[in-house]
């Protein structure tokens, strides 16, 4: 599976907690990444990660493309509700787009838990099918 992990500055620390906790689970699936979550996770576990932009400097919009083209299936996006960000139009369409594809989406360590837990144990697996059936619907088109 794809998974994009992505944490505002407050709640990079949970992200790191979070990713050496999972560590186990997260290397074997696709990791991508906001630049400065992305580098951090890599420094403090060694996972591969392809890292995007900065959230503020594009990386929300290139992962929210991704989700368009149905090519993200886990969004783990560590939000911080008490700070303003200057990019949150940015930050809306991603969740947006979540919500348009039906990719499931974390916005805190709450979700995050469960979603990983759920992936480790096969939950995903509509996700591979709906792909499927989307190459399939262009392939008759
Ligand atoms: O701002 C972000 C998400 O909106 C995260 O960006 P960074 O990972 O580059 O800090």
């Amino acid at each position: 599976m794809n998974i994009a992990l992505i944490a505002h500055d407050k709640k990079k620390p949970d992200m790191i907690n979070f990713a050496i906790a999972y560590t186990e689970i997260l290397k074997g699936h696709r990791l991508f990444a906001t630049g400065t979550t992305g580098k951090k996770i890599s420094e403090a576990t060694g996972l591969n990660i392809h890292r995007f932009r900065s959230g503020p400097l594009g990386g929300d919009q290139q992962i929210g493309a991704l989700i368009a083209t149905n090519e993200m299936d886990l969004i783990i996006f560590l939000r911080d509700p008490l700070t303003a960000q200057p990019h949150e139009p940015d930050i809306i369409a991603l969740m947006r787009l979540c919500d348009v594809y039906q990719v499931p989406l974390a916005t805190n360590l709450g979700g995050a838990e469960i979603l990983i837990r759920a992936l480790d144990e096969g939950y995903f697996n509509w996700r591979d099918i709906l792909k499927e059936n989307e190459k399939n619907d262009k392939g008759n088109e």
